[in-house]
């Protein structure tokens, strides 16, 4: 049984005591995506822009976003040197790194994103693949590969060994898909409880529909008649504390600050998450402005938090007066 998001998303926030949403950043934020979108310097077309991502909107591609999403989290380290891919003459750190890290392993003719592969994938092939430049590994090691074995032995067993069976089987619901991909794949199934109350965030399960829906641009495997029910992905995207979005109670503040860890499932770091979500849930409806809708300019939570992911990433140095939480996980 798959928990509404939003629902989720909003329990949390009115329940929260070390996060709260402060609407004149929601209104900034709300401005920033409207001038981004129409002056075209973002859209849906962004996704394939990053030189890393695939841009053949093929079957085989969905078997690349599916390996992605299954491996895509955690990748800060404890230690400062980082876990660098080298790919192409060029260095990739987090995120990058494992778009990297794929696209070697493709390139070096090891079958990746092939479920009959890496449903038996090793620790040691997994090392070879995930090799760093530095001394440091990739985090959860053991955890990418438990997730790949499971993904890969499930799309076998249950989808005929390929993942587009499970696509396809949710006639082009983005919410049936959710369904399936949650109650079928453990590791995505991202559930925690929140004053005794089960809440959902199912980061990596509606990432991986928005990495389809976008690379695909909302056509063939891509179209989902309802898109707009995958909300943002909850993870540690503090930009919005950055953008005074959310602001935070001292004693959250000093926690970051001081660097501890905050354990998964923690009341604060599921304020976090739930707060993020529906910061840009309400954001997302100051965006359906009659001039977006004219221009039928796609304005949604997937566009808005990929927006947010890239400025994060533009920005990084300023935004980053606000450490994110640590807290190590498989879910983001
Ligand atoms: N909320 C949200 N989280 C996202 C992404 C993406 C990549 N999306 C790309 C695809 C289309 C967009 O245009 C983006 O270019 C990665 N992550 C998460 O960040 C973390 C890695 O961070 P760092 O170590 O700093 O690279 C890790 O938890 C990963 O799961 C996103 O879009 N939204």
């Amino acid at each position: 049984m798959v928990v509404n998001v939003r629902q989720s998303a909003e329990l949390v926030c009115k329940l929260a005591k070390h996060v709260q949403i402060k609407q004149d950043g929601i209104k900034q934020v709300a401005n920033m995506i409207v001038k981004a979108l129409q002056s075209n310097s973002y859209s849906i077309q962004s996704w394939k822009q990053h030189d890393l991502h695939p841009k053949d909107m093929n079957e085989a591609t969905l078997n690349w976003i599916l390996v992605l999403d299954t491996l895509n989290f955690s990748f800060w380290t404890e230690n400062p040197q980082k876990f660098v891919i080298r790919y192409k003459e060029k260095n990739y750190t987090g995120y990058w790194s494992l778009v990297a890290a794929i696209n070697r392993a493709l390139d070096e003719g090891i079958p990746l994103t092939t479920p009959q592969f890496y449903a038996d994938i090793t620790t040691q092939q997994f090392e070879t693949i995930f090799r760093s430049e530095t001394d440091t590994r990739i985090p959860l090691v053991e955890a990418r590969v438990k997730n790949l074995r499971e993904v890969g032995r499930k799309v076998i067993e249950k989808f005929d060994g390929s993942f587009v069976n499970c696509i396809k089987q949710c006639n082009q619901s983005a919410e049936k898909l959710l369904e399936s991909i949650t109650s079928t794949f453990d590791c995505f199934n991202d559930v925690s409880t929140f004053h005794d109350i089960q809440v959902g965030f199912y980061k990596r399960a509606q990432i991986l529909i928005a990495d389809i829906w976008a690379c695909f641009e909302g056509q063939g495997f891509g179209y989902f008649q309802d898109i707009e029910y995958i909300t943002m992905f909850a993870d540690y995207r503090y930009v919005l504390a950055f953008m005074n979005v959310l602001t935070y109670s001292d004693s959250l503040m000093q926690h970051l600050k001081d660097g501890t860890e905050i354990k998964a499932g923690d009341v604060m770091e599921l304020e976090i998450r739930g707060s993020s979500i529906w910061a840009v849930e309400v954001s997302s409806q100051i965006q359906a402005n009659e001039d977006l809708r004219q221009r039928d300019l796609i304005v949604n939570s997937i566009i808005i938090d990929f927006y947010l992911w890239d400025y994060c990433k533009e920005y990084r140095s300023e935004i980053d007066v606000i450490p994110m939480h640590k807290t190590r996980t498989i879910f983001y």
